[in-house]
């Protein structure tokens, strides 16, 4: 996936000030920053959700900007939001579902029906939906209400729905926000194990900076809507402009460089 170039505008605003990246095939790249550096409205460019004021986003040789969201999910991005927005009264396997249903060329009307090729078409993607549960460890939770799930098994739900969607890009936007230390090693080997096993490129938004020096293979961080570093993590760790923007001290400042901290402190 190539971002190339992009700027958001909100009136006076500079969100996204000509940012490029370039997240190769199977790998797990990091998109960090301070609060209001311009993750989210990276994703939502990305995605769909917001239209760039100027520059482009391909994936392969497809150009995804100025396509509308639903489109963006068909040529291959799948995205698991930082809210959940699945219903609480229905099971996990319906939730997962949901990621199914663009694909699905009966949708709720043939099945409704009952017509032999939607049925035959429905037990299919049933059979992709029980997979991929137990791909993200909710196989033994499938015929359970979402809203009594925990709130690490909901935010894997939410893995699973977009997974759910045959993506080749997977963003996961603040995958661990909230979670504890062993849920959040839980998704962290999922996330890997989407690199590994599925070979799906993770896109991850992320504050907990352990987990991500744990997981990535490349990291882009923003400050302020710029692109101020772009490389392993290792490089990340000693960049001084990245540890200034973390500390608020403003960015190539000359200030002398702090040590590279394990897990770099939010703001
Ligand atoms: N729809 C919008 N309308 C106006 N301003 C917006 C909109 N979306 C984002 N912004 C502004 O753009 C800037 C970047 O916000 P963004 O949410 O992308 O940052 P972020 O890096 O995701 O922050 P956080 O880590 O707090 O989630 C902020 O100043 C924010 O207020």
């Amino acid at each position: 996936m190539e971002v190339d170039d992009v700027t958001v505008r909100f009136g006076a605003l500079t969100a996204l000030s000509g940012v490029s990246l370039r997240a190769e095939p199977g790998t797990v790249h990091a998109v960090i920053g301070p609060n209001g550096a311009g993750k989210s409205t990276l994703f939502n460019v990305i995605s769909g959700v917001y239209r760039a004021s100027a520059g482009s986003v391909r994936l392969g040789g497809t150009t995804l900007t100025g396509r509308r969201p639903h489109r963006i999910t068909a040529l291959g991005v799948g995205r698991a939001f930082q809210n959940m927005a699945a219903s609480p009264s229905e099971s996990v396997e319906e939730n997962i579902m949901l990621g199914r249903h663009l694909l699905t060329r009966a949708g709720f009307v043939g099945s409704g029906l009952k017509l032999p090729w939607a049925v035959r078409e429905q037990r299919l993607h049933r059979a992709r939906v029980v997979e991929i549960a137990q791909f993200v460890g909710l196989g033994h939770l499938l015929d359970r209400p979402l809203g009594i799930l925990s709130y690490g098994d909901r935010k894997r739900v939410e893995v699973a729905r977009a997974l759910a969607t045959e993506p080749r890009v997977l963003l996961l936007d603040e995958p661990v926000a909230g979670m504890n230390a062993a849920e959040t090693l839980r998704m962290s080997e999922i996330v890997l194990s989407v690199r590994e096993s599925l070979g799906i490129t993770v896109l991850l938004v992320e504050h907990d900076m352990s987990m991500i020096m744990s997981v990535a293979d490349r990291i882009s961080v923003l400050d302020f809507g710029r692109l101020i570093a772009d490389g392993t993590p290792a490089q990340i760790q000693n960049d001084p402009a990245v540890i200034a923007a973390y500390l608020g001290t403003g960015t190539e400042t000359g200030a002398a460089p702090a040590p590279a901290p394990a897990t770099a402190p939010s703001p």
